[in-house]
């Protein structure tokens, strides 16, 4: 059976390669974009998009009316993901969500509707499956060594901070470990920020420059010892057989599924 597909996105870092995956895929069929056309860019440049023979809507209702789609790959920013996934519930489309930034009620939001709709969807806050295997490594640790940092560090490009994948790796590590305040607890910031974010007593530092693609470290240490468990993206194809997997997982699913380690096997 071929899946219909549409992608959200589609001239982004992430979308651009998301397109290539889907055209090389023999049981995924692309059938349409959404790209916005304001932001300063001329419908030009929209129709400049590489190899793309299908039809490219800026209104994302049109396009799901218009189109008959099974899933919608969303890979644009948190606003637009959201309205763009609670829509295409609504039209029955099943969501692949990869844009990061949703806040806890967004997702809380879409989980209800998928399940009222029956229709499945899944959120990913990273596709790699080595970022993923990470996470999971860092929550066994987490029970043994439960005083931790996190480091993430993305390209200059990036909008929210910290990443999905910190927030997501936090959590996680939460599953396993008694909620402790990290560092000394008189400390006092001389700089503000010095001690970077803080979730449940996590401290989450991000690094943004030029050159880096998305990386994470997580840092534990206990008496005379420490563990770094970390991952490096190198590039934007780590993370297109994780979207892959989803496409082909989102259509057995009628709810909503937070996390690639929920549909790996
Ligand atoms: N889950 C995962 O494994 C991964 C997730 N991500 C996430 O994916 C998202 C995209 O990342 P990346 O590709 O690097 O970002 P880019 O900025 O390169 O791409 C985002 C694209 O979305 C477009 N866009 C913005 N608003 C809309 C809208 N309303 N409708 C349609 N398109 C829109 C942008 O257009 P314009 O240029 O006009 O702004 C741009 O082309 C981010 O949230 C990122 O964190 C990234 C890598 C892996
Ligand atoms: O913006 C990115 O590039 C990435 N975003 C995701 C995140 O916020 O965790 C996944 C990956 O880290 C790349």
């Amino acid at each position: 059976m071929q899946i219909k597909i549409i992608i959200a996105g589609p001239r982004g870092k992430m979308g651009s390669e998301a397109v290539q995956m889907v055209n090389h895929e023999d049981s995924f069929d692309l059938v349409a974009c959404i790209d916005r056309q304001n932001g300063g860019r001329t419908l030009k440049d929209v129709e400049q998009l590489p190899d793309l023979d299908v039809p490219v809507f800026d209104d994302p209702e049109q396009c799901f009316q218009e189109t008959d789609a099974d899933v919608i790959i969303d890979l644009t920013i948190p606003d637009a993901g959201f309205d763009h996934s609670k829509l295409a519930l609504l039209y029955d489309i099943r969501p692949v969500v990869g844009t990061s930034g949703f806040s806890q009620e967004q997702i809380d939001a879409l989980e209800d509707l998928s399940i009222t709709h029956g229709t499945g969807c899944i959120i990913a806050p990273n596709f790699a499956v080595g970022a993923v295997l990470m996470m999971q490594f860092a929550k066994t640790a987490a029970k043994y060594l439960p005083d931790v940092e996190i480091i993430e560090k993305h390209h200059d490009q990036k909008l929210d901070a910290p990443s999905g994948t910190a927030v997501k790796t936090a959590n996680m590590i939460q599953e396993s470990r008694e909620s402790k305040q990290q560092g000394n607890p008189n400390e006092k910031e001389l700089l503000d920020g010095a001690r970077g974010a803080e979730a449940d007593g996590i401290h989450i530092h991000s690094v943004r420059l030029p050159g880096l693609v998305a990386h994470q470290e997580i840092l534990f240490g206990g008496p005379g010892q420490t563990l770094t468990i970390s991952h490096d993206s190198y590039n934007r194809a780590s993370f297109m057989e994780g979207i892959k997997l989803s496409v082909h997982k989102v259509m057995g699913l009628n709810k909503l599924v937070y996390g690639l380690e929920n549909i790996l096997e």
